[in-house]
């Protein structure tokens, strides 16, 4: 993993690719300077020396290449390009003879660029935006130097430029998008996140996203770094070592903060189609265990109170009158109960806006009141019916595979239950490219705007393990509003429903537990969260080869 880091003079750019590198236990710092005999030059060495911290093994060389081929798994810091091709030009002589060529040394620079195992920051000025120089030799310098970014950019992962020390990533494509450089938190104290609450949108451009990226790349290296220092066999704890490694990228820092501060989002709402037996239970369920959620005693609380978790229910679309406060927030709620999914009739257009918008909502007000990791959880009687319809459409499975169980259906009920999903299924096939459309036909307001929050949790850069079949099928549909969102997921575990596998192989995601869970309500992130916690824990705590006097291995 390389990144380059472009930027004009004191830009910031130093600055920033420092930051970069300071989550590695240790950094060789490839100086390329030349040694320039004057107070002015001595003074800003001796600033860059003062901002470098001691895990900086400095490397005085006028050969970068040779010294990332001495140590190719090392975290490396190279800086700067400019002074190396200075060097190259002066050994050369090649400032004033357009007929000496320097590409053999540029293009082993980048051969050993391209084969360095370990993060690599290479900073570079960005010269030749202003009048084209007067001398031969401030155009060769301005026209090798531009080529050399050029050349270099091809073989980095991550190509950056920093402007008055404002970082912007250059992505491959046209777009330029901004980026969050990565910022150092100190770790908050060890609470349950209250919900702050967001205003109640009305549902404008609800379904429109900003392009989403990644989580950050160069801090996903720096944490893969990390795992080889520490007292264990390479990749010895396996989905551990990538658990942490993925929780330290969407933190964009290496070691990652703990996670002190999940929240749980218990999405609510009725569904038509329950009305005419299509669960092991009636439809009044769902209020009567909205309000045990909201008193703490259904397995959701249980377990999130073991993990440190908070839970919040939301009534998105309950068929009864719940009293705000002692039951669920009802602040967000789209209609009583959502309409009948067999006639393409679950919400109309506006009020599956309503439910998006208030899924982002619910996730905007949960991130800015402090959560570091979000779960979305599900409670509606019946609501594995809409699930199974969604993910049948979306990855192109007949009615007979995706039908499952649900709360535990005898054979009859089993038989309305796939009639319902193949009827819901004619209807959503013609939306399968439209997903607000899809979720308003066949969908219903608790799985909008689960879609919404998982979407606006990816926008928010903030962590997500995903629950069960019902909260999967939203995160489809999430990820289709909002491609590139799941880069933000983890699926918590594999329920016993059939569908939720295929929603999970859709995804790209490998569950963290398998333990034939088929509960919902956010249980099977909950369990998974002790998993992710675990792994961020290794990163932070574990005894490095070096601190445990531990030798290591080849
Ligand atoms: C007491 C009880 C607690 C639950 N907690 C989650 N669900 C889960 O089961 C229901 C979905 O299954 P189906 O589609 O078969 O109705 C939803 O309420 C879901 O949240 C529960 C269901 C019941 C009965
Ligand atoms: O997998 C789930 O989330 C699930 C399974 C059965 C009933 N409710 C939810």
């Amino acid at each position: 993993m390389a990144v380059l880091v472009l930027g004009g003079t004191r830009s910031g750019k130093s600055e920033h690719a420092e930051q970069l590198v300071s989550g590695a236990e240790s950094v060789r710092y490839l100086a390329t300077g030349p040694a320039h005999d004057d107070d002015a030059w001595r003074a800003r060495v001796q600033a860059h020396r003062e901002r470098r911290s001691e895990t900086f093994e400095t490397v005085e060389t006028a050969d970068p290449a040779a010294e990332l081929r001495a140590d190719p798994t090392a975290t490396v810091l190279l800086d700067d390009l400019g002074t190396w091709i200075t060097g190259v030009l002066d050994a050369t002589g090649a400032w004033t003879d357009p007929a000496v060529s320097i590409a053999d040394r540029v293009d082993d620079l980048c051969a050993a660029v391209a084969d360095h195992v370990g993060p690599l920051v290479i900073v570079s000025p960005e010269v030749g935006l202003s009048v084209v120089a007067e001398t031969a030799a401030g155009r060769r310098f301005a026209d090798e130097l531009g080529a050399l970014n050029k050349q270099i950019a091809r073989v980095c992962d991550d190509v950056r430029l920093v402007v008055a020390g404002r970082v912007v990533d250059l992505p491959a494509d046209e777009s330029v998008r901004p980026v969050a450089s990565p910022v150092v938190v100190a770790a908050p104290e060890h609470r349950a996140v209250a919900f702050a609450g967001a205003d109640v949108p009305d549902g404008t451009d609800a379904e429109i996203f900003v392009a989403i990226d990644p989580p950050d790349t160069a801090t996903a290296h720096a944490a893969r770094a990390r795992h080889l220092t520490l007292t264990k066999p390479p990749g010895s704890l396996s989905v551990l070592e990538d658990l942490g490694i993925w929780a330290s990228a969407c933190q964009g820092l290496c070691p990652p903060r703990r996670i002190e501060a999940a929240a749980v989002a218990v999405f609510a709402g009725d569904h038509g189609v329950a009305r005419d037996g299509v669960s092991a239970f009636p439809p009044e369920v769902t209020a009567q265990m909205v309000a045990n959620i909201a008193g703490g005693g259904a397995a959701v609380n249980v377990l999130a109170r073991r993990v440190g978790a908070s839970v919040h229910a939301f009534d998105l679309s309950v068929d009864a009158d719940l009293p705000d406060g002692h039951t669920a927030n009802t602040a967000y709620k789209v209609r009583r109960g959502s309409g009948d999914l067999r006639r393409g009739e679950a919400l109309t257009i506006g009020e599956a806006r309503r439910a998006v918008a208030a899924g982002r909502a619910i996730a905007d007000g949960l991130v800015d009141s402090g959560a570091d990791l979000l779960i979305a959880g599900d409670m509606g009687i019946g609501n594995t019916t809409p699930a199974a319809v969604l993910i049948g459409t979306l990855t192109d499975q007949e009615p007979v595979v995706v039908v499952g169980r649900g709360t535990g259906i005898d054979d009859e009920t089993w038989i309305r239950k796939t009639a319902a999903i193949r009827d819901g299924m004619r209807h959503g096939r013609r939306y399968r490219n439209e997903p607000l459309a899809l979720l308003a036909a066949v969908g219903g307001a608790d799985l909008a705007a689960m879609a919404g929050f998982y979407a606006q949790a990816a926008v928010r850069k903030t962590p997500v393990i995903l629950d069960g079949v019902v909260t999967t099928a939203a995160a489809l549909v999430a990820e289709q509003m909002a491609p590139g969102a799941s880069t933000w997921w983890r699926a918590g575990h594999r329920s016993t429903e059939p569908a939720h596998d295929f929603a999970l192989k859709n995804l790209g995601l490998t569950p963290i537990v398998d333990m034939s869970m088929r509960l919902g309500e956010g249980t099977g992130a909950l369990t998974a969260l002790s998993m992710v916690s675990s792994a961020v824990d290794i990163l932070i705590d574990m005894a490095t080869f070096d601190e445990a006097g531990v030798s290591d291995g080849d």
